[in-house]
């Protein structure tokens, strides 16, 4: 079967999306395992289906290049939400709700006329509860092999730590046997965070299921509040990860994690599945 497809990028976070409305994709683990390699496939970080949805305007499902289904995904959730506003409401409301395996999300896009700038997504509440990130430990602060980490779940798991440098991170050498260790029951995104003032800080990214990507959305979030309950940064940041800044917000009144960014189309295909 001949699969169409958008590849598209949020600040070099990169997925394939499928306008999957009618139900054409039935195995999107593997579809997702094939068309994400970077050699054999379209390459991507991963595969996000757009599906119809009852309780929201648009709803998305987000996959590994591992096959493993995530319960959410920042970056995908501002491209999802450029994809619907230009394709499927032709520009016709700026403001929609997302439906994600966590949660429904509120979307706010900016536009520049009749050109998309960016979206904000409300992240929600951070979740905080070890049993609920989940980790196997009485508190959201652990330790691995001497290296403090702190948990966060934005809908998925992330366990964020503080460097002096990303540039000399161990993301590669540490970043997979992090997503692994037996404290993480449903495995954890990590991050590894370098603070530069109150309101900057740069981040990299080892995902689950995925290595280490040029962006995250939902691991932006987590840094975010691992900053702010270890007294690094307030409670506002720019953050640079590698394909781009992102601007996160921890709000003080709602406690709902707002996350701003772009979203960008790369291409159009058409690929055998
Ligand atoms: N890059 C994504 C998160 C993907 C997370 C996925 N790797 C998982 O298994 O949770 C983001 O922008 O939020």
């Amino acid at each position: 079967m001949k699969l169409s497809f958008t590849k598209m990028q949020g600040a070099g976070n990169d997925y394939i999306y499928v306008d999957n409305r009618q139900n054409i994709v039935a195995d999107p683990a593997s579809v997702s395992r094939k068309i994400s390699d970077r050699h054999f496939g379209v390459g991507s970080d991963g595969l996000v289906l757009i599906c119809k949805s009852d309780i929201a305007d648009v709803r998305m499902r987000m996959f590994n290049p591992d096959g493993s289904e995530s319960e959410m995904c920042g970056n995908a959730s501002r491209c999802v939400a450029r994809f619907a506003w230009e394709r499927f409401f032709n520009k016709s409301k700026d403001e929609f709700d997302l439906e994600t395996g966590a949660g429904i999300k509120h979307i706010v896009i900016h536009r520049d006329g009749e050109n998309f700038k960016s979206a904000t997504v409300d992240m929600g509440d951070p979740i905080l509860t070890p049993a609920e990130i989940p980790v196997a430990a009485a508190s959201n602060k652990i330790q691995i092999d001497g290296r403090d980490f702190t948990c966060v779940s934005m809908g998925n798991p992330h366990a964020v730590t503080f460097v002096d440098s990303v540039q000399t991170a161990p993301v590669h050498t540490k970043g997979p046997d992090y997503e692994i260790d037996k404290i993480f029951p449903r495995k954890a995104n990590i991050e590894f965070v370098e603070v530069l003032s109150k309101n900057h800080a740069k981040m990299r990214v080892w995902e689950r299921g995925t290595g280490e990507t040029l962006a995250c959305g939902t691991g932006s979030c987590a840094s975010l509040v691992a900053c702010v309950l270890n007294e690094k940064t307030d409670r506002e940041i720019d953050l640079d990860l590698l394909g781009g800044t992102l601007h996160i917000e921890w709000r003080k009144d709602n406690s709902h994690v707002m996350m701003t960014g772009p979203a960008e189309f790369v291409f159009e295909g058409t690929i055998e599945i």
